[in-house]
């Protein structure tokens, strides 16, 4: 609750919603103890006295009653009559929305149509419809308005829970044995309710507006009882000679929808982070880049891949995240790279970078160079990058559920995918296709590629995306987590064939895991990340003997080892550091054992360990684990 105020307090435009509305409200709310005229009391010796008369600060309307005693009271009367329409409506047409969205099928049929059939009449002419059979009246004007207002909330509801109806968490309810009012009540409904007060947040300035459309008819609150709509309603006949009448209570219902919009806005931004941080927004095809700094020269080290000092950010309202702070990595053709850190280091936003794909907003790359073939990436026009993504620089993603299409079968899904950058025959890419899959060891390949992902097993929707990246035959494989879903057996058949694909084809691979298993296997080389910075990085054998950084060793200490017996496993203690809160010095320094003072103050450049004959490893600490040195100089 503190944080939703926080944010929504943020928002100026929001705060001055909020300001506006509770300044109404708590003046309705006062009307009965203000000292104000009586509001029906007519006085036709002083009609139309004009704003500032004596003794009438707002003056007095055609029958010479007191305006600011009416607006007052008519304020309370329309704030209360919306906002009561709000809750009508969002508490019927929620519980409408929910029972069809969970219940489906035929109850989901009958109410859908019913819904269907109120929306297909123009509302204003439902609200008169309703107001004309029940009587005029503010109470029937309320029922109207709410009435014409519950399809807008069943249908809203009823997507929300249609989405939800068959998620994991309820199903996992559902065989728990809950009944159903315990399901919705207890799974579905505290999924909802966010969608229910943003969708209110937006609409009670709406209820307002159509009770008082309703009461200016003469439908609503019925004479002398005065609403806003009521009061602009009898101001018509003197809009021209005593406008002020009509101004008055035409500024308060500004004011109130003004507000509530405001508010309802800001509620919205509060209660979904996504739109805040932009996360809803379309993305751009390419990361934006905003580089502050020169562009690193390119360095003829044979590498295909190279990383220069690269750094992402996200930037999200005032606050920065540095996801990614200055990391320089390169692969050589046939060559392995691991990259290996704890959850949140920024493994996954370096490799997106490379080829653009981090979402913007909030995503920004601000510095440093990603160098194809000698060529920088960032940057690059569209194009460019689209002819390469893919093509000669292939992902697999972490998530193979997410990145496949659901309605489409995986055949037709890795024929796209070769036809996008090879114009080949349809059947020639359905073969293809098929041969992929048997790759990627995919049992009976010729009637799975007519299956669709849901259709699979996640290991097998793995592979899929596996055979998806070797589709064009690429250069550069970026592996982020691939072999997560499989089971060891295929997890070594597939670390075999990229092994294979590598050696024979010079196939260059950056391979993102948590896992040292196969970071051994698979991995020529190896790099430490840390609080999106790299802190350690050498040859893979050299670095899993001998950890030079306190954080790969302790990384390392915690992974078990089969048949190692029984041995103690070290959890480091403590959280990785939030990435828009970095201190400065060693982002481990409060983790780590051996932290001196020298290590918070200042830059800690990633470097060959001192007394170290080898230069192809590199730490980023000022006190690295000896032994990294002593072992291996050991005959
Ligand atoms: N849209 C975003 N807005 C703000 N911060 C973000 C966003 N996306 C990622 N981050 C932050 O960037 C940092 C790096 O995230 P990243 O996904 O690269 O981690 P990772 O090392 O790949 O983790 P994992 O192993 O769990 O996939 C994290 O601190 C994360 O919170």
């Amino acid at each position: 609750m503190a944080q939703f105020l926080t944010l929504l307090l943020r928002n100026r435009l929001a705060a001055a919603g909020g300001v506006l509305l509770t300044m109404v409200v708590l003046l309705a709310l006062a009307v009965p103890v203000l000292p104000l005229q009586a509001p029906n009391v007519t006085d036709t010796a002083n009609r139309f006295l004009t704003p500032l008369a004596e003794g009438h600060l707002l003056g007095t309307d055609h029958l010479g009653r007191d305006l600011l005693s009416r607006l007052l009271w008519g304020t309370r009367l329309s704030l209360a009559v919306g906002f009561a329409a709000a809750i009508f409506a969002a508490f019927f047409g929620a519980a409408i929305g929910i029972i069809a969205g969970y219940f489906g099928g035929r109850t989901d049929n009958l109410i859908m149509r019913a819904v269907d059939m109120l929306m297909a009449f123009p509302y204003i002419l439902l609200a008169l419809a309703i107001v004309a059979a029940l009587g005029p009246g503010l109470g029937n004007a309320l029922i109207a308005v709410a009435a014409v207002n519950v399809p807008f909330f069943a249908r809203n509801i009823r997507g929300i829970t249609v989405g939800l109806a068959h998620k994991e968490f309820v199903d996992a309810a559902r065989l728990a044995g809950l009944g159903h009012t315990r399901i919705i009540l207890t799974e579905i409904l505290p999924n909802v309710l966010p969608v229910i007060v943003i969708a209110m947040s937006t609409t009670i300035g709406w209820m307002i507006l159509e009770t008082a459309g309703l009461s200016f008819l003469g439908l609503g609150s019925q004479p002398p009882q005065a609403d806003l709509g009521s009061m602009l309603g009898e101001a018509r006949s003197a809009l021209i000679t005593n406008p002020h009448t009509s101004v008055v209570p035409g500024a308060m219902i500004l004011i109130i929808v003004m507000g509530i919009n405001l508010l309802g806005d800001g509620v919205r931004d509060a209660l979904d982070p996504r739109l805040r941080s932009g996360a809803l927004t379309r993305p751009r095809p390419t990361t934006r880049v905003d580089r502050n700094g020169p562009v690193p020269e390119a360095e003829r080290d044979g590498a295909i891949l190279s990383l220069q000092n690269l750094h992402t950010q996200f930037h999200v309202k005032n606050r920065v995240y540095k996801a990614v702070g200055g990391v320089s990595l390169k692969v050589k053709p046939g060559e392995c790279l691991g990259v290996i850190g704890e959850s949140g280091s920024g493994k996954s936003v370096t490799a997106l970078s490379i080829m653009g794909l981090v979402a913007s907003p909030p995503g920004v790359i601000t510095g440093g160079a990603v160098r194809y073939r000698g060529e920088d990436l960032v940057g690059a026009p569209y194009e460019a990058l689209r002819r390469l993504r893919g093509d000669r620089v292939a992902y697999i993603f972490q998530d193979p559920l997410a990145t496949l299409h659901p309605l489409y079968k995986v055949g037709d899904q890795l024929a796209e995918a070769i036809r996008v950058h090879h114009p080949i025959p349809k059947a020639q890419a359905w073969a293809r296709a098929i041969a992929l899959l048997k790759q990627v060891r995919i049992p009976n390949p010729e009637s799975r590629a007519g299956s669709y992902p849901h259709e699979m097993s996640g290991g097998m929707r793995q592979r899929v995306g596996i055979a998806m990246a070797l589709a064009n035959d690429p250069d550069v494989i970026i592996a982020d987590e691939p072999t997560t879903a499989l089971d060891v057996t295929v997890q070594a058949q597939i670390l075999s064939l990229l092994d294979d694909l590598r050696r024979d084809r010079g196939l260059a691979i950056v391979f993102i895991t948590h896992d040292f298993g196969v970071v051994a296997q698979l991995c020529d080389r190896v790099a430490v990340m840390y609080a999106g910075r790299i802190v350690e990085t050498g040859p893979t054998q050299a670095v899993l003997a001998t950890p030079a950084h306190p954080y790969s060793a302790r990384l390392i200490a915690c992974v078990p080892e089969l048949g190692a017996g029984r041995r103690r496993l070290e959890a480091i203690p403590g959280l990785p550091p939030a990435v828009d809160r970095l201190e400065a010095g060693c982002a481990f320094a409060p983790r780590c054992l051996k932290t001196r003072a020298e290590c918070r103050a200042g830059e800690i450049a990633l470097k060959g360990p001192a007394n170290s004959p080898d230069t192809d490893r590199e730490v980023r600490c000022l006190y690295p684990e000896t032994a990294a040195v002593s072992e291996r100089d050991m005959p």
